[in-house]
């Protein structure tokens, strides 16, 4: 039987005993890590806790106290005896409401440092998981482990934690005192503990499955939102809408149906409570009223005994709500530890290795990858490029170029072989040194938000304005960049701070010749702009390619041109090499798609 590692198995909501043996372990060191931080908060927590249960369950024992010594003492004109009951009470009084406004402020604040550090945990992790596990687990289910999933772990640990905490003590402490009173009455309070363990259990195996559901559902409804609203230009092309909202009608119905379940068997544990808190009290009455008739019991301890008796009850009402925002939160949780628990599967070197003097010479060795579990899309590959080298990869849709082109900025790792920059293993190099020394320019050419400056600096944080503008200008960028309404300082995402996408284009290039890469890959980098975009983009990518190593992808004949060495591939391997004009020479694949580029031309 396979453990349910990481998000395996996720949308399972029946778990074998051994699956849900191993998830709930996770969750529960999961939590334990949040909490050891806190570690210091949480005793002087439970120590407030203790205090002020005491203190308010002496409250009813002092009332008895009044009743049966107080009063008899007064009749017989013994004033102080009331000044002495009176000011305990009192004192009971002020000294419960102040120790409880203490312990409410240090139970938020442990919820609050728990959940910052969980919100964040969540955070760096899925960022640092691979491109892989990003391109199977959808970008809506990780808003939903971010948004909802936390969210119910905040309200648990908001207020179920501490309302549980404080409502089991005092039940502890009133238990204890109605024994003091009176331990037959004890007794019979204890008896009625049988159907409330009962009433529990039923409640627990029932709703653990609906809560788990719940999560599935709910990270379903989040992710076909978050799909459809990124997917919106599709959605309009295709005339998707009525598609959508029926499918999104019915996921959403799904949920609805799921919490309405949730609340029906919520609606039996908590009106059970009650009733038995009624008729254990009835019971106590009865029993307590033949005991006055015989002369066994005092009134007062009667009165004090139904006072504590109902109070007894009355925290199991937040009882129920902590257990059922408790199970809904431990479902939670189990999602979100096996997000953490997965592993990035490009991982950095234990000891990296660093390359003294870059020069940006590549070499595939044997090299077989596939995407994955998937299909080979590599086999056997071996390609050596020389340093300085602009090499282009041109090819059909499909034929791997793009792939090759992820593989040496290490967004995955290959099956076997090797890949080399400069003679170290590129699996060798800490993730920082790759960076600094490959740096891939993509089609999408992605802005963050920020100012075009914020934007040109991600090439080489640190760098100065100066060097930003020397950037820009080599590559072309400088005047367009001046017409915007605050030049430099304009924010990308504002109004009138939206660029195109040739302009974005050279914001890219700006950016990767500020980062002075050896090596640099250009993946369909000039695809999105139009002939005369990327006749003004010539220049600027000339410029950028200087005398670093470059591969270039382009479909386009035209970057071609500029190359020193093209390569035709086909089913992920090279089926031509050599200059522009050996291959057109050679009359082979390349000549074709040659010739009919000049065609087009015409
Ligand atoms: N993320 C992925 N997961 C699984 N298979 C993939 C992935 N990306 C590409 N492939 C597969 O790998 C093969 C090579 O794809 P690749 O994107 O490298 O081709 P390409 O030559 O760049 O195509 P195009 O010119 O259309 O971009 C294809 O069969 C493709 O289906």
């Amino acid at each position: 039987m396979s453990r349910p590692l990481g998000v395996a198995n996720e949308d399972t909501v029946k778990l074998t005993g051994a699956e849900r043996k191993d998830v709930r372990r996770r969750s529960f060191r999961l939590l334990a890590t949040l909490a050891l931080p806190q570690k210091k908060l949480f005793i002087l927590t439970i120590v407030l806790v203790l205090f002020t249960n005491a203190a308010r369950v002496l409250l009813p024992v002092l009332i008895a106290l009044t009743i049966d010594w107080t009063l008899p003492q007064v009749r017989q004109g013994n004033w102080a005896s009331l000044g002495v009951t009176g000011g305990a009470y009192i004192l009971c009084a002020i000294l419960a409401g102040v120790l409880l406004s203490w312990y409410i402020k240090c139970a938020a604040r442990i919820s609050q440092a728990m959940l910052l550090d969980l919100r964040q945990k969540v955070f760096r992790h899925t960022q640092r998981l691979s491109l892989e596990f990003h391109e199977s687990y959808t970008s809506g289910r990780i808003i939903s482990r971010q948004t909802s999933d936390l969210e119910t772990l905040r309200e648990l640990l908001d207020q179920g934690v501490s309302e549980l905490a404080s409502s089991c003590v005092f039940i502890i402490f009133t238990l204890i005192s109605i024994f003091a009173l009176d331990w037959r009455s004890g007794v019979v309070v204890c008896i009625a503990a049988v159907p409330v363990a009962v009433l529990f259990h039923w409640y627990q195996s029932r709703s653990e499955v609906l809560y788990r559901e719940s999560r599935v559902v709910s990270a379903k409804v989040i992710s076909t939102f978050v799909e459809t609203m990124t997917g919106i230009r599709a959605v309009k092309a295709f005339r998707r809408e009525r598609a959508n909202d029926a499918n999104y009608a019915d996921i959403a119905g799904a949920y609805r149906d799921n919490n309405v379940r949730s609340f029906n068997l919520f609606g039996v544990l908590q009106p059970g409570l009650v009733l038995i808190g009624n008729l254990t009290v009835a019971a106590l009455l009865a029993y307590g009223g033949f005991r006055i008739i015989d002369g066994t019991l005092a009134v007062g301890v009667l009165v004090a005994i139904l006072l504590a008796a109902k109070r007894v009850f009355q925290p199991m009402d937040e009882i129920a709500m902590f257990y059922s925002s408790l199970q809904s939160a431990t479902a939670a949780l189990e999602k979100v530890s096996g997000l953490l628990e997965e592993e990035p599967t490009v991982r950095e070197p234990r000891s990296p290795r660093s390359i003294e003097r870059v020069r940006g010479e590549l070499v595939f060795r044997d090299a077989v990858f596939g995407y994955g579990d998937g299909p080979v899309v590599m086999d056997r590959f071996d390609l050596a490029i020389e340093a300085g080298q602009t090499v282009a990869v041109v090819g059909q849709t499909g034929a791997g170029k793009s792939t090759l082109a992820k593989l040496i900025a290490r967004f995955y790792d290959l099956r076997s072989g090797s890949l080399e920059l400069d003679s170290v293993p590129i699996s060798e190099l800490s993730n920082e040194e790759l960076r600094r020394h490959v740096v891939m320019v993509t089609q999408e050419a992605f802005l963050f938000s920020g100012t075009v400056a914020e934007n040109i600096a991600l090439g080489r944080p640190g760098a100065s304005l100066e060097e930003i503008h020397d950037a820009a200008r080599a590559v072309g960028a400088h005047e367009f960049i001046l017409d915007l309404p605050d030049g430099y300082d304009t924010d990308v995402n504002k109004r009138g701070g939206r660029v195109s996408a040739g302009q974005r284009q050279l914001l890219s290039f700006a950016r990767a010749f500020l980062a002075d890469p050896a090596v640099l890959i250009l993946d369909e980098a000039t695809s999105s702009l139009d002939i005369p975009s990327e006749r003004a983009v010539q220049h600027g990518l000339q410029t950028l390619l200087g005398n670093r190593t470059a591969l270039i992808i382009a479909h386009r004949l035209s970057t071609v041109q500029i190359a020193d060495r093209v390569l035709v591939v086909h089913d992920g391997k090279i089926v031509e090499d050599g200059s522009p004009e050996e291959l057109i020479a050679a009359e082979g694949r390349f000549a074709v798609l040659h010739k009919a580029w000049l065609d087009s031309l015409v």
